[in-house]
């Protein structure tokens, strides 16, 4: 599984043969530059949703419940959820959380919508979670997690992303279920992979990489010597060369002189 969060991106997608394509929410920071996915409206969620979909046909196509689109209930879930594949165009829904979404679980795949459950790092509580941290670390932890995906299993989840949460712990998990587990942060032993494509093609290289991060190419280095290298030949004149514009034949630009001239001289007469 990789993110998309435009048509280019989803193309590459399909291209990439990747199994699932989702619409994450971190499309809040990456492609929105807010701070925090809490952030996001579920119209701007629609409207990134489409332009994926018409980009990637092959792929399954997975979008984030924006934050606050089902904290309240299966009820407003259930709305949420509906524009999502109606709107946005797409096969299945990703949710955060254990317990507390169960009976929101019950409720989406009961009615036919796909649920991807997400446990581990919750991104979207962040502040009461005090930042992104592994999560699962202690006994305690680590049985509240396995109790989750369990019980996410039972509510009628397809599959289970396991964020920054120890390999062991995500081997074990993995093993317990009949769905399938996607890892971000969670070792090798998950049934699937996901990363940020942006943060896979290095399109934003400042700042914080979570442990998790490979890049697996340079795309912000080379994007930004392109911009670099347009300004610089612009402003010295190299850019455009002739062979870069359009050309008109002598004979008709002195005719178009000749006119022009015409067009003043009567312009004149009029006037006087
Ligand atoms: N670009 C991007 N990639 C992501 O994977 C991502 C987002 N944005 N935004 C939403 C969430 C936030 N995520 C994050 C963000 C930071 C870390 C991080 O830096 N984790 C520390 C853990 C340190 C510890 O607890 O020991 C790390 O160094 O890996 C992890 C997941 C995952 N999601
Ligand atoms: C990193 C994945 C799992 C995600 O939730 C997102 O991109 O928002
Ligand atoms: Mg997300």
């Amino acid at each position: 599984m990789l993110t998309a969060y435009d048509y280019p991106s989803a193309r590459r997608t399909e291209h990439g043969d990747i199994d699932i394509c989702l619409v994450g929410d971190s499309l809040a920071q990456v492609a929105l530059g807010y701070d925090s996915t809490t952030r996001l409206t579920l119209d701007e969620m629609l409207y990134h949703c489409r332009a994926v979909a018409r980009g990637a046909k092959n792929p399954l196509l997975v979008a984030d419940m924006p934050f606050g689109t089902y904290q309240l209930g299966p009820r407003d879930a259930l709305d949420a959820a509906v524009r999502m594949v109606r709107e946005g165009m797409m096969e299945g829904v990703k949710l955060e959380g254990g317990e507390e979404i169960l009976d929101t679980v019950r409720v989406l795949t009961g009615l036919g919508i796909p649920v991807m459950g997400h446990i581990g790092l919750l991104p979207q509580r962040h502040a009461s979670l005090s930042g992104y941290k592994v999560q699962g670390k202690n006994v305690e932890d680590a049985l509240s997690i396995a109790r989750a995906a369990k019980a996410l299993e039972q509510a009628g989840a397809f599959s289970i992303v396991l964020e920054a949460i120890p390999s062991p712990l995500a081997a074990h998990i993995t093993s317990s279920l009949h769905i399938p587990t996607i890892g971000i942060g969670a070792g090798a032993q998950c049934s699937g992979q996901v990363l940020v494509q942006d943060d896979a093609l290095s399109v934003w290289s400042a700042g914080h990489k979570a442990k998790f991060v490979r890049r697996f190419a340079q795309v912000g280095q080379e994007a930004q010597r392109g911009v670099d290298g347009y300004a610089r030949a612009v402003r010295s004149g190299d850019f455009p060369a002739d062979e870069e514009g359009y050309g008109m034949s002598e004979s008709v630009f002195d005719k178009f002189k000749d006119a022009l001239g015409k067009e003043g001289e009567s312009s004149m007469m009029a006037t006087s």
